[in-house]
C-alpha cells in the first residue's frame, strides 16, 4: 500500500454545505477526485447543479438538496432527508458562512447578529448534530471538518461588527470540544482556518470596499490570495485515512498572513 493510497475516498459518502461555488465547490471536486460520492445541499440550483455535474464527470454519484442552511428548520429538514435518502453519509464538511455585512457593533441590529450566528455556527452545531450523531449511531467512526477562518484567531482589520470573528472562533473551540467527546468513537472533527481567498464575496467586497481587500493584501507574506483549489488537498487529508491521528485540529492556511 503506498501512502497516497490512504488519501484515497473510495466507497466515502460526503455531505458538504454550500458547494455550489468558491471553497466549497473545490472541496467537494477535491474529493470527487479521490473516489467519494458528494450531497451538496444549498440554495443556488443551477450552480449546485453544475457542481453536481462536474463530480458525475468524474465517475462518482452527486446528489443535490435545495435548501437555506441558514434558516435552521429547512436546514434540519434537508439533513434528514440527506440521511433518508442517501446515507449512510461518512464525511461532513460544514462550509457554509460569510461575513456579510460590514455594520459596527454599536450600530449592529440584534437580527443581524442573529442571523449571522445561524449561518456560521448554529448550522454547523445543527448538521453535525444530525449527520454526526448518525455516524455515531452507525459506529463506524468518521470525518468532520469545519470551515473556520483565521477570523477565529484575529480580527478583519478595516472592518466593524465582530458577528463574523465571534461566530468563527465558536466554530474552532466547538471543533475542539466535540473532538474530543467523539474521538473514542472514531469519529475525527478538525477545522480548516483559510485565510484570503478570491471567492465571490471577495470580489464584492473589492468593488465595495477597496480599502478592505488592499489593506489585507499587504498583509500577506505571500504577497496574493490563496486560490480555491488550493483548499482542495487540505480537504481530502482531512476527510481521509490520511489524518486518521489528528483530531481538535484548526489548520491555518494563509499565505502567513496571521505570521505578522
Ligand atoms: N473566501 C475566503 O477568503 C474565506 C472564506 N471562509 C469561509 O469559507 C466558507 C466558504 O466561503 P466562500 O467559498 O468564500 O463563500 P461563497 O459565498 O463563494 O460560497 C458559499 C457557498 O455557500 C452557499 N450558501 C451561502 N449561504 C447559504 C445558505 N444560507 N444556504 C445554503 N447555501 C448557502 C453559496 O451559494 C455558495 O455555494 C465560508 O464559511 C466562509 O466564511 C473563511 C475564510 C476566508
Ligand atoms: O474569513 C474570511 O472571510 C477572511 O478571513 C477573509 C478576509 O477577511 C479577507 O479576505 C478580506 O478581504
Amino acid at each position: 500500500m503506498s501512502v497516497l493510497d490512504r488519501f484515497r475516498l473510495d466507497g466515502k459518502r460526503l455531505l458538504i454545505t454550500g458547494g455550489s461555488r468558491g471553497l466549497g465547490r473545490e472541496m467537494a471536486l477535491a474529493c470527487a477526485d479521490v473516489g467519494a460520492d458528494v450531497i451538496l445541499l444549498g440554495r443556488d440550483v443551477e450552480s449546485l447543479n453544475k457542481t453536481a455535474d462536474d463530480v458525475r464527470a468524474r465517475g462518482r454519484q452527486a446528489f443535490t438538496i435545495e435548501t437555506d442552511v441558514g434558516d435552521m428548520t429547512q436546514c434540519q429538514a434537508a439533513c434528514e432527508r440527506a440521511l433518508a435518502e442517501f446515507g449512510p453519509i461518512h464525511i461532513l464538511i460544514n462550509n457554509v458562512g460569510g461575513r456579510r455585512q460590514n455594520i459596527p457593533t454599536h450600530e449592529m441590529p440584534l437580527e443581524t447578529w442573529r442571523q449571522l450566528m445561524d449561518l456560521n455556527l448554529t448550522s454547523t452545531f445543527l448538521c453535525t448534530k444530525l449527520i454526526g450523531g448518525a455516524m455515531l449511531a452507525r459506529g463506524e467512526g468518521g470525518r468532520i471538518i469545519n470551515i473556520a477562518s483565521i477570523n477565529s484567531l484575529v480580527a478583519g482589520r478595516k472592518i466593524e461588527g465582530r458577528h463574523y470573528e465571534t461566530a468563527k472562533a465558536a466554530v474552532l473551540q466547538f471543533t475542539r470540544a466535540l473532538a474530543a467527546d467523539w474521538a473514542p468513537h472514531g469519529i475525527t472533527v478538525n477545522a480548516i482556518l483559510p485565510g484570503g481567498f478570491m471567492t465571490e464575496p471577495n470580489q464584492r467586497w473589492k468593488k465595495l470596499h477597496p480599502e478592505v481587500v488592499e489593506t489585507f493584501l499587504q498583509q500577506i507574506p505571500m504577497g496574493k490570495y490563496g486560490e480555491p483549489e488550493d483548499l482542495g488537498p487540505l480537504a481530502v487529508y482531512l476527510a481521509s485515512d490520511a489524518s486518521r491521528y489528528m483530531t481538535g485540529a484548526g489548520l491555518v492556511i494563509d499565505g502567513g498572513y496571521t505570521l505578522w
